[in-house]
Order: C-alpha cells, then sequence, then structure tokens
C-alpha cells in the first residue's frame, strides 16, 4: 500500500478532520478585554476597532454577563482616566473609589464567578502617557514599580481576582507578589505581560483609552521586535519572581516567542491578540478581502496552536458565538 494516500484519508471529510484535529479552540480560552468609562448608559464607538465600545459600568456589567453566558471565563478590565486626574504619581491608580475599584465591584457583584483581571499600569493615569513614573525624559523603574504594587493591592482589595501588569518595570512581579502577600492576598494571581514588545499594533488601543506616550517611545522599557532570547530570559524571570501566567504580546507576529516560551515555562501561557490585529481584519472585512469568521477561527486557533492557552482578544465575543454554534 503507498502512504501517500494517508493525508487524503486523515482530510477526506468535515467529520474525519473534526476527529483528528490537533488543537481546539474554546470559549473558556478566550479573555475578554473591556474598556471602561465613567457614567451611566454610555456606549462609545471606538473608530479605529469597529464594533469595539467604551463602556460605563452599567453596560459592562451587562456585557460581562453576556460573555458568561457564551462560555467566557474572563474579562481584563482597562479605564479611561478623565485628564484632569492624571498626573506623575499614578494617584488616582491608587484610588479606592477610582473607576477601575468600582468596575471591578460591580463585575464581581454581578456575575461572581467571571474572573476578573485588571491591568495594572501607569499609562491611563500619567499625563505622559507611558507606564511609569517620568523623570526627564526617563521612566523611572523602581519608583514605578512601587506604585504598581499599590496599584495591584487596591485592586485586589477591590476583588479582582487576577493582576495582569503590562508595564515591563524590571522586578515588579516579585514587588507585586510581596505587597499581596503581606496585604492577605495571597489567592490573587499575577498574569504578567513578561513578553511585551514595542509594537505598532498597540496604535487603536492607545486611541480608545488615549493613552499614547507624550515624547519618545516605549522602546526604553518594552522589548524590541527583532529579540527571541530575550524574551524567554523575561519569562524565566518573571515565573521566578511569582507570575502564575506569562503573556507574549502582541501575537500574530510572535508565534515563534509562542512556541519558545511555551516549551521553556511550566506555568500557564496566554498571548494578547491586540488591538491592531483585531483592526487589521476589521479592515480586510471591509474592503471584502476576507472573510471575518473564518479568520477569527484561523488566527485564534494559530494563536493557541503556538502554544497560548489563553488568548485575549477583541474577537472573544465573536469567536465565543461562533463555537456556540
Ligand atoms: N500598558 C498599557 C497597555 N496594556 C495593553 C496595551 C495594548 C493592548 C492592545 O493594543 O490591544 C497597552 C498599551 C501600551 O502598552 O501602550
Ligand atoms: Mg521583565
Amino acid at each position: 500500500m503507498h502512504l501517500i494516500r494517508r493525508n487524503r484519508i486523515l482530510r477526506a471529510s468535515a467529520a474525519i478532520r473534526e476527529m483528528v484535529a490537533e488543537t481546539i479552540l474554546r470559549p473558556a480560552d478566550l479573555i475578554a478585554p473591556l474598556f471602561i468609562i465613567e457614567g451611566s448608559g454610555i456606549k462609545e464607538e471606538i473608530s479605529s476597532m469597529p464594533n469595539y465600545y467604551r463602556m460605563s459600568i452599567d453596560l459592562t456589567v451587562a456585557e460581562v454577563k453576556n460573555l458568561w453566558g457564551l462560555g467566557i471565563r474572563s474579562v481584563l478590565l482597562f479605564i479611561k482616566c478623565a485628564d484632569e486626574l492624571k498626573d506623575n504619581t499614578g494617584a488616582e491608580a491608587l484610588n479606592p473609589d477610582g473607576l477601575m475599584q468600582r468596575s471591578i465591584k460591580a463585575i464581581k457583584d454581578a456575575c461572581p464567578g467571571m474572573v476578573v483581571m485588571t491591568d495594572v499600569a501607569l499609562d491611563p493615569f500619567s499625563v505622559y502617557g507611558h507606564d511609569g513614573i517620568v523623570n526627564g525624559t526617563e521612566i523611572v523603574n523602581d519608583a514605578t514599580v512601587e506604585v504598581l504594587a499599590k496599584m495591584s493591592v487596591s485592586h485586589a482589595q477591590a476583588g479582582a481576582d487576577i493582576i495582569a501588569p503590562s508595564d515591563m518595570m524590571d522586578g515588579r512581579i516579585l514587588a507585586i507578589r510581596q505587597a499581596l502577600e503581606e496585604e492577605g492576598y495571597s489567592r490573587t494571581g499575577i498574569m504578567a505581560y513578561s513578553a511585551k514588545y514595542a509594537s505598532c499594533f498597540y496604535g487603536p488601543f492607545r486611541d480608545a483609552l488615549d493613552s499614547a506616550p507624550g515624547f519618545g517611545d516605549k522602546k526604553t522599557y518594552q522589548m524590541d521586535h527583532a529579540n527571541r532570547i530575550e524574551a524567554v530570559k523575561e519569562t524565566l524571570m518573571d515565573v521566578e519572581e511569582g507570575a502564575d501566567i506569562v503573556m507574549v504580546k502582541p501575537a500574530m507576529a510572535y508565534l515563534d516567542i509562542i512556541r519558545e516560551v511555551r516549551n521553556t515555562v511550566d506555568v500557564p501561557v496566554s498571548a494578547y491578540h491586540v488591538s491592531g490585529e483585531y483592526a487589521m481584519i476589521k479592515a480586510a472585512v471591509k474592503m471584502g478581502w476576507l472573510d471575518e469568521n473564518k479568520a477569527i477561527m484561523e488566527s485564534l486557533t494559530g494563536i493557541k496552536r503556538a502554544g497560548a492557552g489563553l488568548i485575549a482578544t477583541y474577537y472573544a465575543r465573536e469567536a465565543a458565538m461562533l463555537m456556540n454554534g
């Protein structure tokens, strides 16, 4: 018998292909990022992210319930800070009655089972739009880490299940872990943005939250896209410091990094299918060049195939609806 025919057998029908599929995407694999603003009954379009919105807490809670019903089990919260509350200290980030803190409480009250993850970085609160405290043109690592640790405790106090530091400061995972333990939050997890690249693909997000850097760029603290070995080093350090989950970000231009990280660490690996990756598909679909449902499932399955068991994606709702048939 000539073995060449085996491939044709295992691809012969949809049923056989489904039987032998190696990578199966589930709604619970998906983390839904949510952009939250002050007010009530407010749903604002984001021009660079079609069909994605900034929403007030009440509408965000309703969306969380819908997402839970679709089988999604985690959300990742981002808030849009009022300009008058921005400074160079991150004070508003520590406000126990801040928008993030109120959002966490409202979601946990309304949908207790949903895993609430919170973005921890200073850019939404910074007059400079950088992820940390600025001195001249320097992002001051250690002073920033101190604030991030307090910010993380504040989120845990509000009920957050997992802290997601997206800042890339050195040593922040250990500092956050220690601060959480000192305050009794030994059950609050950390999803570290470990291999986060200084990517052009964050543009739409920065529009959404008005958080673009006011000067320079983020290349002094986010990684160079040319580097692979450095990603493994960063990730191993975060695991050593106490990260429960590590993340590679962005995703599609970094599948090799996801695979290398997956093969290296013994904790869950996540990836962030970022705003620019979402916007690219949306734009191509608008031009009639791509089938959106196929592009969504192929992209997200590929990110999982590369090794990410968790995927933060703005397509979480659509993908879950597709998987629910
Ligand atoms: N530190 C903030 C943060 N957290 C997630 C993203 C990007 C998410 C996306 O583009 O979807 C950013 C923007 C940035 O680092 O400039
Ligand atoms: Mg690091």
